[in-house]
């Protein structure tokens, strides 16, 4: 099988190929200042076409007839977990982000795109949008306002799925809380391979993050607006892009936050301090949303690699449950494995039902 997983992030575009029984992996960084002359996620699609076109060409596979191409899913509307085709109608969602911005949008589009040139399907797997929330953790406690299920399932499902093979149970019979701690934090209650809960991992929810505010008091929020401190889209890109640790240290790089504290820096060691505070009460609170039934508490994600922050939180959170660590992300194998089982038809693609859903 020849595939290509495309997985766009905020500044960089990973690429997967399988081929020939192997699979290469490349990380095709994008510096802020190139990504910011476009005013839209959407605007950037040339510019990453091109970025992969050459980097296939670089390796000798621009030739290659891919039999699927697989993106990270964006925003589109709520779903169930699954491989889908990117259809009209979920390309339509994703160039227009129904459901937001996010670089993840151009996922499914690029995939169609190369995919379109040798009239190959694309796929998207376990997009950001995956909903399998308990009717109770819509509730926010305001009438009109629902919790959305917003965050990294893609990783977090391949990293649970890992963590039951490890532990030799089917992951649809064991509870696990997950924590994906990138740029972004979220974290997911696994009630018997469902995400049953889990914070909003883009609009101002669970814990502070190195670039995302987490949740915030709102009668603070609404008097920056009120004074006009910043508009509603300053605002939003503080909450999603340059919040959190950046907010208050000037840096997302964990490991310059621990070069500080290691240095005598009192601010960054109150940050980072807090940084595993409000981690530690997520997980926490879901614990007790699982009734304390917890096989696992798996961190996932960049920060899992920080030697500091595991053995801050295993002091904190070790109690509930044994840690399992997935430093990193998985999100080319979960994409690539995805459209195997499609292709060989161990798995049904699913259809994006759109508008009429
Ligand atoms: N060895 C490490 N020790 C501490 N922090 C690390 C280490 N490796 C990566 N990080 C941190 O992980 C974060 C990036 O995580 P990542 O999952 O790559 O984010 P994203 O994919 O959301 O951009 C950064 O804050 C980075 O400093
Ligand atoms: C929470 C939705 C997905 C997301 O935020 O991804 P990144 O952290 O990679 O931007």
């Amino acid at each position: 099988m020849k595939i290509l997983a495309i997985d766009p992030g905020s500044t960089s575009t990973k690429i997967g190929v399988l081929h020939e029984g192997r699979t290469l992996k490349a990380n095709l960084e994008h510096p802020r200042a190139e990504i910011d002359r476009f005013v839209r996620v959407g605007d950037q699609f040339a510019f990453r076409l091109e970025c992969i076109d050459r980097y296939l060409e670089s390796q000798g596979l621009s030739e290659v007839a891919f039999d699927a191409v697989v993106g990270r899913g964006g925003l589109l509307r709520p779903v169930e977990g699954g491989v889908y085709l990117v259809n009209d109608a979920l390309a339509h969602d994703l160039s227009v982000g129904v459901s937001g911005e996010h670089a993840a949008n151009l996922g499914g589009i690029l995939a169609r795109s190369v995919a379109q040139r040798t009239g190959a399907p694309a796929f998207v797997v376990d997009p950001p949008v995956l909903d399998e929330l308990w009717p109770v953790a819509r509730v926010s406690g305001l009438s009109g306002i629902e919790r959305r299920s917003m965050f990294h399932a893609l990783n977090q499902k391949a990293a649970a799925r890992d963590v039951a093979q490890e532990l030799g149970r089917p992951y649809q019979e064991i509870n696990l809380i997950v924590v994906h701690m990138g740029g972004g934090i979220t974290a997911g209650a696994h009630c018997k391979g469902r995400v049953v809960d889990v914070n909003n991992g883009l609009n101002g929810d669970g814990p502070l993050a190195p670039e995302r505010t987490g949740g915030l008091p709102v009668v603070g929020v609404l008097e920056l607006l009120e004074r006009g401190v910043y508009t509603i889209p300053e605002l939003k890109a503080l909450i999603a892009r340059k919040g959190g640790i950046y907010s208050y240290l000037g840096t997302v790089d964990l490991r310059e936050v621990e070069n500080r504290m290691a240095g005598g820096d009192a601010e960054a060691r109150l940050i980072f301090d807090a940084l595993v505070y409000q981690i530690a009460k997520e997980v926490g609170g879901l614990a007790a949303a699982l009734d304390g039934a917890v096989d696992g508490i798996v961190l996932t994600g960049g920060l899992a690699h920080s030697k500091e922050l595991v053995a801050a939180l295993s002091a904190k959170v070790g109690f509930i449950a044994p840690l399992f660590l997935r430093p990193g992300e998985f999100e080319l194998e979960a994409l690539i494995g995805g459209a195997l089982r499609v292709l060989t038809r161990l798995e049904e693609p699913r259809v994006y039902p759109g508008r009429e859903a």
